[in-house]
C-alpha cells in the first residue's frame, strides 16, 4: 500500500491515497501507521478518498456551499480516533492533490466531517485554507488543569473542540517549561467528546502557543488550535473580524486571517517522502489486538 509522508509546521501525517474508498482504515491500522518506532510515524492519517465513495458527508452532493467537493479528507488521530477537522492536514491534503495531479492549483473544495472547506493551493509556496466560522464561548468560561496548574480557559469550536488557556504570567521560556506530558484535565460537561488544549502567552501580535491534542498528545503545531487561539487572543484585546494574527508554535509560524465570514489559515505544506507498506507489515498491523477502550 502506497503512502506519502507530509507535514505542516511539524504536524505530520501519513497520507493514504484511496480514491475509490476500498481501504478498511481501522483504528488498529491507524495506530500502527502512526507509531514512531514500529510504523511510519505521524500525528495522524489523511485518507484521500473521492467524496462520491463516502456518501452522506456534510456539504457535499450539492448541499451546503456552491458546488460539490470532489474529495473527502478522512482525518484520523494517532490513537485511531476520528476528528471533525484538521487545519494543518487540510493544507497538506491540498498540496498532495495538486502534486499527485488530481487537481490543478487554485481553490479546491474539500469535504471534511465538519463540512466543505476550501484549500487554496498555489503551484508552490504556502497554502491558505478555509476553516469555517469560529464558535467562541465565554472568555475564561471553563476550568482546565494542566500539570496541577488551574486555568480559566475559553471553549472554542473550529468544527473540533478546543480549550484555550492564556498564561498571562508566563513568558516564552515559562511556556516552554510547562509540563505537557500529562493529559490536561478538562470538564466533561463542556467537552463531552474531549478537547484539544492550547496554552498561550502574548498579545495578538506576539502570540506563542503550545498544544496538547485530543487523540495525539503534544504536537509541534495544530492548525485548528492556532485559529482558536487567534480568535480568543483578538477578542481579549477588544478586536474582532478583520485582523491577521501570526501564531508561533514549536513547529513554526502560522498566520490566522479572521475574516467576517470565517477564519482562514495560511502556512507551509510539505510533502516529505513516498513509501510503500509491505504486505506482511500490513497483515500484522491489522491483526493487532484492539487497544483497551
Ligand atoms: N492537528 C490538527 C488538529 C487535529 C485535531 C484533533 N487532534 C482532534 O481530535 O480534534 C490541526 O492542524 O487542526
Amino acid at each position: 500500500m502506497r503512502f506519502v509522508k507530509g507535514h505542516g509546521t511539524g504536524n505530520d501525517f501519513v497520507i493514504v491515497p484511496d480514491p475509490d474508498g476500498d481501504l478498511d482504515l481501522t483504528p488498529e491500522l491507524v495506530r500502527a501507521l502512526c507509531d514512531r518506532r514500529t510504523g511510519v510515524g505521524a500525528d495522524g492519517v489523511l485518507r484521500v478518498v473521492l467524496a462520491a465513495a463516502e456518501p452522506g458527508l456534510p456539504g457535499t452532493a450539492g448541499v451546503g456551499r456552491a458546488g460539490e467537493a470532489r474529495w473527502f479528507m478522512d482525518y484520523r488521530n494517532a490513537d485511531g480516533s476520528l476528528a471533525e477537522m484538521c487545519g494543518n492536514g487540510l493544507r497538506v491534503f491540498g498540496r498532495y492533490l495538486v502534486d499527485a495531479g488530481y487537481e490543478r492549483p487554485g481553490l479546491i473544495p474539500v469535504a471534511t466531517r465538519a463540512g466543505v472547506r476550501g484549500a487554496d493551493v498555489p503551484s508552490d509556496g504556502e497554502v491558505t485554507v478555509e476553516m469555517g466560522p469560529p464558535s467562541i464561548g465565554p472568555l475564561g468560561g471553563v476550568t482546565v488543569t494542566i500539570a496541577g496548574r488551574v486555568f480559566q480557559a475559553t471553549n472554542v469550536s473550529m468544527g473540533n473542540p478546543h480549550a484555550v488557556c492564556f498564561a498571562d504570567d508566563l513568558n516564552p521560556a515559562g511556556l516552554a517549561g510547562l509540563d505537557l506530558t500529562v493529559p490536561p484535565v478538562i470538564p466533561t460537561d463542556a467537552f463531552p467528546a474531549g478537547a484539544n488544549v492550547e496554552v498561550v502567552v502574548g498579545a495578538p501580535d506576539t502570540t506563542r502557543m503550545r498544544v496538547y491534542e485530543r487523540g495525539v498528545g503534544e504536537t509541534s503545531s495544530c492548525g485548528t488550535g492556532a485559529c482558536a487561539v487567534a480568535v480568543v487572543s483578538a477578542t481579549r484585546a477588544g478586536q474582532g473580524p478583520g485582523v491577521a494574527i501570526p501564531v508561533d508554535l514549536p513547529g513554526g509560524r502560522l498566520t490566522v486571517l479572521w475574516d467576517t465570514d470565517q477564519v482562514r489559515l495560511r502556512g507551509p505544506a510539505v510533502l516529505v517522502s513516498d513509501g510503500l507498506l509491505r504486505a506482511d507489515w500490513l497483515a500484522a498491523a491489522r491483526a493487532a489486538e484492539p487497544a483497551l477502550a
